[in-house]
């Protein structure tokens, strides 16, 4: 009894992984058989019989696992050799290299050096044996075995011989002579195998004595596993989906013929489900025990796969554990048998007659002669009825495992169902409620659209929502023109503009009559953040106002701001005349501004200041005034009293960074983009970040529905309808340039964003627990997503500012700031 030799093969960094993870890799090596497997979370040491790292060359690979098989199969003992991994973790790279025939020396795969090796053995073997070499190429795509040398033998049917061997019933076997023959022949499949199949090479050794007539056979089976694939990650749907399925049930069957293999002696004498699978049925010879085993594991090294690394990583420690014995596989030819005293069964005689009559008939007509050999009750399959026991625990087994899946199946519809019928039901709701408001003549356009907002999650994208909007301010507009101001409440506001946009039929008649945007026609300035600084939107649109003392110290009054003074971006007004903001600062802040100054000065004055507008993005840090625009609640004073001497929907008590921004740039602030009511002037510019914006779509439970997304479709609306007004035709173009660009970065930032999402979840959780804060108090967890998340929006500013060197992309980690005025405080003047 010998271990199946495991082996684990890490290819080297595709380019894109390299330029995601900036050539850091999840493992670190330790020796030629174990290395450390590096996750978010853990560190895990892994050993194998042997591990190739992303430098290790296609003959290494070779002469460790693959020789000694080679060498074995001209003495008569099988081996197998079987690549696992996800897709694209150089499996077949490993197998075939870069091509069967035209690869250089040094590409080469195992399968052409078998071919070479088996040669190259038979060559220095002695004069006493005659060898035949055969090769057979079969693939197994959605549960058929399909011959690849003949491709209309497309359901092959698996068969076990007296000896316990697994043969292929049928499958074309050629001779070969030479390994330029073979390769020849190899290629062909390079044509017609499908690339989402297992394929499964077979080199059959025949070695005669020719002394005694004794026939020996040596397989070495070669077998590339399609890679296993995440369906949600792929995306893949219709027959796409079909073929992923059906490649991970087999694989799911693989492991758990390697966990019915491995689960002690007890489990291994029960069943293992070898027939679950065309795949483990095939293998059955090499994991049962038939055959000398090697499981090359290939995996990406990068952090981005680290999770399907894991996975194939376990697959192969548990594998480690199977025993395997190989048998020499022996038997007597015809002429031994004639005159020996074997006395043959009747399934043998069957057997015989049936190799006799396939050498003389083709294979259709003993395809016939089976089947009535079958019915006659002369031949058993062995496929289907092996004995009575077995049978029956196959038949029992898989119908409890396909009645577990069903019923598996079932409880998902049934979950699904109950959450479109609730969807439903939310839906009429919503729908009776706005019915019963216009039958009633409700024209209470607060109330409405608080609903429309805060359901809008659940019912309705906000797209529409904000569609709704729009259409009310362009209606409006249409009547009454851009320079009507509309006093009162934002409540008042958004009565005047919804009931002045109820009737629908207006909206496509009536084009914007906007206010003058003959400057945004440049657009050089791209901001995005968060609470850092929000000047107002988080309580303007979700109505929670930040409690006192919030904002009070600088601007009296809280404005928004979640701080108690001004936020950085405030204290960036213009460094070349502090008295601006001096006069406004108390004790405190002054200290702080004086030295986030500092930290700023060579920042703000390295900028060119002569951008025509600007455009912001993002959440409560650069908000505005959107959410408050947008009627969900209204800012109480004293939010930005001082400053504004009115709440400005800022989440501060006085400016952001953004304003800082702006006045640096002599540029005025940026008015909310759903503060438009108001005829306010966006010629320098327009704000659309929103407090509680998530750069991830809004969900049920998102506080804010204008994600990032929304933000981004509003600005090429906005801009479309600016390009409108002055040139008539000119927006296509553009605007397809700008929604292309933004959707490459949306689709590129919700991988960062899981981290983030953790260390949210993880403050939510645990933000009491003494134990999981840190020395300075605060959640460790929390302060290590935010770590990483800086750490890759890093890199993903450099990435977007070497993609696009006209723009100027700045990235500011308040992070390391903000932990330093905590960790630091009384350098900074707080006692
Ligand atoms: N050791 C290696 N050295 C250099 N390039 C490699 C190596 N391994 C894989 N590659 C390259 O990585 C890419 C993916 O490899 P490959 O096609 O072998 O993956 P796979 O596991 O067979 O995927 P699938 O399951 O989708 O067939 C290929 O371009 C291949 O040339």
């Amino acid at each position: 009894m010998s271990n199946i030799t495991v082996c684990a093969r890490f290819r080297p960094l595709s380019s894109k992984e390299k330029k995601d993870s900036r050539d850091n890799i999840c493992i670190s090596s330790l020796n030629s058989e174990s290395f450390v497997f590096k996750e978010e979370k853990e560190e895990c040491t892994f050993s194998f019989d042997k591990v190739f790292y992303e430098e290790s060359m296609q003959a290494d690979v070779y002469e460790f696992l693959a020789l000694p098989i080679v060498k074995d199969a001209v003495k008569g003992v099988n081996g197998t050799i079987i690549t696992y991994g996800q897709t694209g973790a150089g499996k077949t790279y490993s197998v075939e290299g870069t091509s069967i025939l035209e690869c250089d020396e040094q590409k080469k795969g195992l399968l052409p050096r078998v071919v070479d090796g088996l040669f190259e053995c038979i060559k220095s073997a002695d004069e006493l044996t005659k060898y035949t070499v055969k090769l057979s190429m079969v693939e197994i795509y959605m549960e058929k075995v399909r011959d690849l040398l003949d491709l209309t033998k497309d359901n092959i049917q698996i068969k076990e011989n007296k000896m316990q061997e697994i043969l292929l019933s049928g499958v074309t076997e050629i001779t070969i002579s030479n390994p330029e023959g073979a390769l020849q022949s190899l290629s062909t499949e390079m044509n017609v195998g499908s690339s989402r199949s297992h394929c499964v090479y077979i080199l059959t050794v025949q070695l005669e004595s020719t002394t005694d007539k004794r026939v020996k056979t040596g397989k070495v089976i070669l077998v590339d596993l399609a890679g296993s694939e995440k369906v949600e990650k792929s995306g893949a749907e219709g027959k796409v989906l079909e073929e992923a399925k059906t490649i991970n049930k087999s694989l799911s069957a693989l492991g758990n013929v390697i966990n019915a293999l491995t689960c002690g002696p007890s489990a291994r004498s029960s069943h293992i489900p070898f027939r679950d699978s065309k795949l483990t049925r095939i293998l059955q010879d090499a994991l049962g025990g038939n055959s000398r085993t090697v499981l090359l594991c290939c995996c990406s090294p990068s952090p981005s796969n680290a999770l399907e690394t894991l996975s194939t990583l376990r697959f192969g420690t548990r594998a480690k554990h199977i025993k395997a014995s190989p048998l020499v596989s022996c038997r007597e030819d015809r002429h031994a048998k004639k005159h020996g005293d074997i006395t043959l069964t009747k399934d043998e005689s069957c057997d015989r007659i049936l190799n006799k009559l396939r050498e003389r008939l083709d294979d259709e007509d003993v395809r016939l002669l089976e089947e009535l050999f079958m019915l006659e009750g002369l031949f058993f399959d062995v496929n289907s009825v092996e004995d009575v026991e077995s049978a029956y625990q196959d038949v029992t087994s898989w119908t409890i495992s396909s009645l577990q899946q069903t019923v598996e199946e079932l409880i998902y519809t049934v979950e699904e169902l109950e959450d479109k019928n609730k969807a439903l039901k939310a839906r009429l709701a919503y729908a009776e409620r706005l019915d019963a408001m216009s039958k009633k003549n409700e024209d209470n356009a607060g109330v409405l659209f608080k609903m429309i907002v805060s359901d809008s999650a659940k019912y309705c994208n906000a797209r529409m929502i904000f569609g709704f909007l729009i259409y009310g301010i362009h209606s409006n507009m249409e009547k009454d023109g851009i320079n009507e101001t509309l006093h009162g409440t934002q409540e008042e506001k958004w009565s005047k503009v919804v009931r002045k946009g109820n009737n629908t039929s207006k909206h496509s008649q009536c084009p914007l009559k906007a206010p003058n945007f003959s400057n945004l026609l440049t657009i050089l300035v791209f901001n995005f953040g968060d609470s850092n600084s929000d000047t107002g939107d988080l309580a303007a649109g979700l109505g929670f106002l930040p409690g006192p003392p919030y904002g009070r110290a600088y601007f009296k009054t809280p404005t928004g701001r979640f701080c108690d003074g001004r936020l950085i971006v405030d204290f960036l007004r213009n460094p070349s005349s502090p008295s601006i903001a001096l006069p406004m600062a108390s004790k405190t802040c002054i200290l702080n501004f004086l030295t986030l100054l500092s930290i700023f000065l060579p920042l703000t004055q390295s900028l060119q200041f002569n951008f025509p507008a600007v455009f912001n993005f993002g959440d409560s840090n650069s908000d505005t005034g959107n959410l408050v625009a947008a009627g969900i609640e209204s800012i109480r004073p004293p939010y930005g009293e001082i400053h504004f001497q009115i709440p400005s929907g800022r989440y501060c008590d006085g400016r952001l960074i953004i304003d800082f921004l702006m006045d640096a740039m002599e540029l005025p602030f940026l008015n909310a983009y759903l503060e438009s009511v108001g005829a306010p002037n966006f010629r320098k510019g327009c704000n659309f970040a929103a407090a509680g914006s998530t750069i991830l779509p809004a969900t049920a439970t998102s506080v804010c529905p204008f994600s990032f997304g929304i933000q981004v479709n509003q600005f090429l609306q906005f801009k479309a309808r600016a390009l409108e007004l002055l040139a008539k035709g000119q927006n296509d173009l553009a605007g397809a340039f700008y929604s292309k660009t933004f959707d490459q970065i949306v689709a590129s930032i919700p991988d960062i964003l899981v981290e983030f999402e953790t260390g949210i979840k993880n403050v939510l959780k645990f933000g009491s627990d003494p134990s999981k804060l840190d020395e300075l108090g605060c959640v460790s967890a929390h302060n290590q997503a935010a770590k990483l998340f800086n750490l890759q929006l890093h890199g993903l500013t450099k990435k977007l500012q070497g993609q696009h060197s006209d723009s100027n992309i700045t990235y500011v980690d308040i992070y390391t700031i903000k932990s330093n005025l905590i960790a630091n405080y009384s350098r900074y003047g707080k006692d």
